[in-house]
């Protein structure tokens, strides 16, 4: 069975203008996309691409003057809010965009301790130093509070907290975002990890060059639509055998490729 299915999924806002006109600004437009039980699914695309917004509407925590159409379902059931209520946090785990979501005040062992209990387990204090070494965090971090943490094990805290219930689907949202590349690397080899054990992850990056290696396949957001969903491993080399022309201009167009550009020259 399909672990996520993305079918004909559109988001738009409710902007007045004036008291009584009202005008709809589409944030996404007609989204179709699925992802099996261990894989890695990037979502790529660029700042204000819509990226968050999908991440959001499968948790069902989009803002209130959003509106939408078409069905997102995981496993086969739809993503309502009767069934949110009984899966969010067991079944999907969302890693999210930005480590302020981390309680400041509170002990990190605290904090995973409460996400275990939303996840509807509990945690001895043993479980909790388990789970932290899973992610390559020492025992002490349990006592410590969050801006005790570099960058990089606050990042690994929040997959700890989202995973911490074993969901099927793991949502990540810019999960490298700020991080040097040895933790970069890291996070990501942690969820490479997860998806080898069967589960789903949906990568959400603005980073094609990192997320291609560790990803199944790739799918490219541009403007709130979906222009391209390709093997990861077609990323590679000069692209030739990448599908839409979309795709292989946005590989040709990175940095480290550019050598390949001047191939247009010789025309
Ligand atoms: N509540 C809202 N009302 C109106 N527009 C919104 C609202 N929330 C988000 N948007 C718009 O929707 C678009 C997509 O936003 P989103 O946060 O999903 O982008 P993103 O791809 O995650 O970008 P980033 O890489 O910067 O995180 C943006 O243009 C944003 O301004
Ligand atoms: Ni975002």
């Amino acid at each position: 069975m399909m672990l996520l299915e993305v079918d004909t999924f559109s988001l738009s806002f409710r902007r007045y203008e004036g008291l009584l006109r009202q005008k709809r600004i589409f944030a996404l437009h007609d989204i179709s996309f699925s992802l099996r039980h261990g894989q890695i699914l990037a979502l790529v695309g660029a700042s204000g691409a819509g990226k968050s917004l999908l991440a959001h509407a499968l948790f069902g925590i989009l803002p209130p003057n959003a509106s939408t159409t078409g069905t997102l379902r995981f496993e086969g059931e739809t993503l309502d809010e009767t069934t949110l209520r009984t899966i969010r946090g067991r079944r999907i785990g969302l890693v999210p965009q930005s480590i302020s979501h981390l309680d400041p005040l509170v002990r990190c062992g605290h904090q995973l301790a409460w996400a275990a209990k939303r996840a509807g387990t509990r945690l001895d204090r043993a479980a909790i130093t388990e789970r932290l070494a899973r992610f390559a965090l020492p025992a002490e971090v349990a006592r410590a509070f969050p801006h005790q943490l570099s960058g990089g094990m606050a990042r690994r805290l929040l997959l700890a907290m989202a995973t911490v219930g074993h969901p099927a689907l793991v949502v990540a949202d810019e999960p490298t975002s700020g991080l040097d590349a040895e933790n970069a690397s890291m996070v990501m080899a942690q969820l490479r990890g997860l998806a080898d054990q069967g589960h789903g992850v949906l990568l959400i990056t603005h980073d094609l060059t990192q997320a291609a290696p560790y990803s199944d396949s790739v799918a490219v957001l541009d403007g709130g639509r979906l222009v391209a969903i390709e093997q990861s491993l077609r990323f590679r080399g000069t692209g030739e055998t990448l599908n839409s022309a979309y795709a292989r201009a946005l590989w040709r167009a990175l940095p480290q490729n550019a050598f390949y550009a001047s191939d247009d020259c010789h025309a």
